[in-house]
């Protein structure tokens, strides 16, 4: 039995009208929330994620906190790549550090494939719980993006400049395909297992992949990317595509069998759709917002919505993930905000 849930960010997501523009934010589970952080004392990401009841419930939080119109899977990018033979382990302040990093083609042909039911279980039943019993708002999987991936995978940890991950893609090529087609095998058992499992839409992560440019995106990234989201789409649940710092290419993954373009903050909605977006836009207050006064935030809000509003197709997020330092009365009252102006709006 399926509870009956919240269709408004589907909607939106499909491109259709709806009487009130829906909003989740990045990084929503956990951070800024004080039950969770005394969670975070006893309790690693990982140690979370295995117990299902307890990730159920970090998950679920936000949700019942802040009326969010959806609810996103509480687990890491990093969470699928120990079954690739990856040795993870995220590193407080640092972040998911890599011991065993690749460097050359024989280390991406040791690496194995995922079988999501014996690999990640915890993750599926955490679906199930969420999606039969607890959530009355869609479940949002996700999966990091090859390019995204392959950067802890290659730099061993996190990078600024990408240069590792850059040097292998270009010295490399015949490696970084095998690469990219490992890792896009993956992510699509991954993902079409999570949405078997009860997830209503997907988000494909690519946070980094706007160090690359126009030209080395289509060679090195597209192709594995279309191959992806042509699979994922035989699912019929909404696709979603984010990265940051990544505007410059927009109109690639406009060109892509996707449903919606994530925009960060630097690139206002209207001009993205002049430019020629013409799927549904989620996005893109800047995160740094929400540390300012109400007066601000509201104001700021107000001209993302009324943008995003112009037309059917548009989902309310941040640009990046919550910072830990927002008060989640902000979140609250700006998940309220937004309901109350756009249904006003709307309605007219
Ligand atoms: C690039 C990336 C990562 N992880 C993720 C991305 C893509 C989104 C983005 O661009 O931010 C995605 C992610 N990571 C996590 C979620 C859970 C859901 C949510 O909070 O909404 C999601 C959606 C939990 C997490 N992921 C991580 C933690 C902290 C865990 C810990 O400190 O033990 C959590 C709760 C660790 C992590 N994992 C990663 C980083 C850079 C870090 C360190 C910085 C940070 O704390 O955010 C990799």
């Amino acid at each position: 039995m399926t509870k009956p849930i919240n269709e408004t960010f589907l909607k939106a997501a499909r491109g259709e009208k709806t009487d009130h523009v829906p909003v989740w934010y990045m990084r929503q589970a956990g951070r800024s929330q004080p039950e969770y952080r005394e969670i975070k004392e006893k309790y690693s990401l990982f140690e979370i994620t295995h117990q299902p009841e307890l990730c159920a419930y970090v998950t679920r939080l936000p949700v019942e906190q802040y009326n969010v119109d959806a609810a996103i899977l509480y687990k890491d990018i990093m969470t699928p790549l120990p079954a690739m033979g990856m040795e993870v382990e995220i590193k407080s302040g640092i972040g998911p550090v890599i011991d065993n990093p690749i460097q050359s083609l024989a280390d991406v042909e040791k690496l194995g494939e995922i079988h999501p039911e014996e690999d990640v279980p915890y993750v599926l039943d955490t679906i199930k719980l969420l999606t039969t019993e607890q959530l009355n708002v869609p479940l949002i999987g996700f999966s990091g993006a090859p390019f995204t991936l392959a950067s802890y995978m290659i730099e061993g940890g996190p990078s600024k400049n990408y240069n590792k991950t850059k040097a292998f893609m270009y010295a490399e090529p015949k490696a970084w395909f095998a690469l990219m087609e490992k890792l896009g095998d993956m992510i699509i058992t991954y993902v079409k297992s999570q949405i078997n499992a009860g997830a209503k839409a997907i988000q494909i992560f690519d946070s980094w992949v706007g160090a690359l440019n126009v030209e080395d995106y289509r060679y090195f990234i597209k192709p594995v990317m279309n191959r992806i989201f042509a699979s994922l789409k035989e699912e019929n649940v909404p696709l979603i595509m984010f990265g940051v710092g990544a505007s410059h290419l927009a109109l690639e993954w406009n060109d892509l069998p996707l449903d919606v373009v994530g925009l960060d903050w630097r690139l206002p909605i209207s001009q993205a759709r002049e430019m020629g977006v013409n799927k549904t836009v989620q996005g893109n207050l800047d995160p740094a917002v929400l540390l300012a006064p109400w007066e601000v935030i509201e104001e700021k809000t107000k001209a993302i919505l009324d943008q995003g509003m112009a037309q059917n197709g548009y989902i309310f997020n941040l640009g990046h993930g919550v910072f830990p330092s927002v008060k989640p009365e902000t979140l609250k009252r700006l998940a309220s905000f937004i309901h109350e102006y756009s249904a006003s709006k709307l309605s007219r």
